[in-house]
Formats: structure tokens, C-alpha cells, sequence
């Protein structure tokens, strides 16, 4: 059996709509993303489901985006492959704004890409997940894809053959990250994103992002959290998560620097810099945020490495 994982990840970091993304890992070192086992190679090509998330996933497995994914990967390269006994360890809550399809599309492509003997290159494979996460969330965006693939703080550039671009972090960030245990679906989050945005706002959201990316490679820390403000997406959606405005209330009155929305919600991410923050924001999270036996929190660093061969 060979074994292939992949990390949650969180896009936009509040600044950077669609062009950040960070892929993150526990400080308690264990594994938080999906994971891909290749059982053997067989006639039919199969799919078995388990881990913490399976119950959300559809249960026909011709619906899952594993199946998807091996036919894509297929087209991609040009050639009929062997078929796989696979089984995917759903450990991601979907619809969760923590990058779950992305998630297992991309320890889908990574694990056929490495089983078959690496037939595309990262740069060919990237954009085969993003197109796959497009046809997920109607859109294609790179901003879960790319750090669960690479790891780390990403700036993407999709109109560049580099495609996307490692940023400078501040080492004792944590963040701490809620999912409520609610289902909200990306496409329906971007749906009530504004079409148009004025030259006046245009400028405001070019000019916060490079703001946050000057203060990073400056190693200035409150120009950093002073620049962390979405103001793209959170005005739009911030009817979806009535929560997000008291917690943060909350939150920052305990010094905590940053709190946000991760991806398209509701999982709240909260920016720490010490253990006394991440622990408080872990308690009050779980406390006032989670909703049912599906939530989870957990405190994470910046996760430095993406997909992987376990
Ligand atoms: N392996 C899979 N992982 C996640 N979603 C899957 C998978 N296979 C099929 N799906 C379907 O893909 C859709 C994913 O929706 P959506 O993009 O809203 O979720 P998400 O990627 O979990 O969200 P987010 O990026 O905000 O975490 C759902 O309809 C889900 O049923
Ligand atoms: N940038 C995407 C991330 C989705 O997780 C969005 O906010 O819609």
C-alpha cells in the first residue's frame, strides 16, 4: 500500500482575495488533511471512504472528486492507466472554508502523479487541481490548491508561468482555527461576492494586500495585522456568519491580533502570538462557536510542507 496526505489550507488570509493562501498543520504535530491510500491495481477502478468526514461526503462514490480526479489525471497525460483500488481518509470537513475538496484534489493528482512515475510537472499539475477546484466552486482560484500542494504563505500570480509565490511568516504565529460544524457551500458563498468594484475600492484592496506583503518581508508586525482586513469578500458575506463580528470583539479585546474569515466560511481563523492567546481563542471558540459533534478547533502553525508520500 502506498499512502499520500495533503494539509487544510485557508484562502484569502482575510487580504488577499483569491491570490493568498496558507496551508496549515497542528502545533501538536499531528495530521490535518486527507490522505489517499493506493490499496492495489486491480480490473475496476474503486473507491472506499472513511475518516472523522465521511458521513458529508455524497455517498455515490462516482460523485467524489478522487474518481474525478484519476479521469482528469488520464485525459491530462494521454493514456489509459492501470486502475486502482484507492481509498480516501476524509479527515476534512467539507464545505468548511479549510479547503477540503481542494484538499483531496490535490492528494488525488499528487498520488497518481507519484504512483505513475510523475508524468506531469508541478507546474502541469497545479493547474490541473485548479481546474478541477474550479469546476467545484465555479471558479477557478489557486488560493487552496497551491498551499496545500507547495505548503506555506502563497501569493498567487496565475498570469505568471510561476504561478504562485512563497511569502515571508512571522514564526511564532499561531492560528487557531474554528469550523462550527455548519455546512456553507463555496459556490453559494461566492455568489453574493459584487460583480464590480469601484476604482476607489480597486485601490483600497490593492493597496491593503501590498501593504500586508511589504510589512512581511519588513518583518514589521503591527504594520502586518494592521493591514489584515478583507475588504472584498467579508462585507459581502458577512451576513452569512453573524458570529464573526462579536467574536472578534472578543477576541482582539485579549490583545489577539487578527481574526477572519478562512476561505469562503464559516471556519473563523484567529491570529495569535503567543500560547496564551492560541489558548484562550481555542477555549472561546470551542465554547462560543462550535455547534454540534461535527466542529472541531485546533491550534496550528504554518504548515512549511504540502503534499507528501507518508
Ligand atoms: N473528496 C471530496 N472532498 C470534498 N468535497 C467533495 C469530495 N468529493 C465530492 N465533493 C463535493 O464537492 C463539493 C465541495 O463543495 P465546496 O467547494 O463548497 O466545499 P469545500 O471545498 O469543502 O469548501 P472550502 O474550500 O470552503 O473548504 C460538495 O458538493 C461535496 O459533496
Ligand atoms: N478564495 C475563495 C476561497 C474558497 O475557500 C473564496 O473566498 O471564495
Amino acid at each position: 500500500m502506498k499512502s499520500y496526505f495533503a494539509p487544510a489550507s485557508t484562502g484569502n488570509f482575510s487580504v488577499g482575495f483569491d491570490l493568498l493562501g496558507a496551508a496549515f498543520e497542528p502545533v501538536d504535530g499531528s495530521l490535518f488533511g486527507d490522505e489517499l491510500r493506493i490499496h492495489s491495481e486491480q480490473a475496476e477502478l474503486s473507491l472506499s471512504l472513511t475518516g472523522r468526514y465521511v458521513h458529508q461526503l455524497p455517498k455515490d462514490t462516482d460523485h467524489n472528486l478522487v474518481l474525478k480526479c484519476f479521469y482528469a489525471f488520464e485525459k491530462a497525460i494521454g493514456r489509459t492507466l492501470p486502475r486502482l483500488q484507492l481509498e480516501l481518509v476524509k479527515n476534512l470537513p467539507v464545505g468548511s472554508g479549510l479547503g477540503s475538496s481542494a484538499c483531496s484534489i490535490v492528494v488525488a493528482c499528487y498520488a497518481f502523479n507519484d504512483y505513475f512515475g510523475k508524468p506531469l510537472d508541478d507546474y502541469q499539475l497545479l493547474q490541473l487541481m485548479a481546474q478541477l477546484e474550479g469546476g467545484v466552486s465555479g471558479s477557478v482560484h489557486y488560493d487552496n490548491v497551491a498551499p496545500s500542494f507547495y505548503g506555506g504563505l502563497l501569493l498567487m500570480l496565475p498570469d505568471s508561468p510561476l504561478l504562485c509565490r512563497a511569502l515571508p511568516w512571522f514564526e511564532h504565529w499561531q492560528v487557531v482555527l474554528c469550523y462550527p460544524g455548519t455546512v456553507l457551500s463555496t459556490k453559494e458563498a461566492r455568489a453574493v461576492l459584487p460583480q464590480q468594484l469601484t476604482l476607489k475600492h480597486s485601490i483600497a484592496f490593492a493597496g491593503m494586500l501590498s501593504r500586508f506583503i511589504s510589512a512581511l518581508y519588513a518583518k514589521d508586525e503591527s504594520e502586518a495585522f494592521a493591514a489584515l482586513q478583507d475588504l472584498v469578500a467579508e462585507p459581502a458575506r458577512q451576513h452569512l456568519m453573524p458570529e464573526l463580528a462579536p467574536i472578534r470583539e472578543k477576541l482582539t479585546a485579549q490583545g489577539i491580533g487578527h481574526v477572519g474569515i478562512s476561505g469562503a466560511g464559516p471556519t473563523i481563523f484567529a491570529v495569535c502570538q503567543n500560547d496564551t492567546q492560541a489558548k484562550f481563542a481555542d477555549d472561546y471558540l470551542q465554547q462560543h462557536y462550535a455547534k454540534n459533534s461535527d466542529a472541531m478547533t485546533t491550534v496550528c502553525r504554518l504548515a512549511r510542507q504540502g503534499a507528501r508520500a507518508l
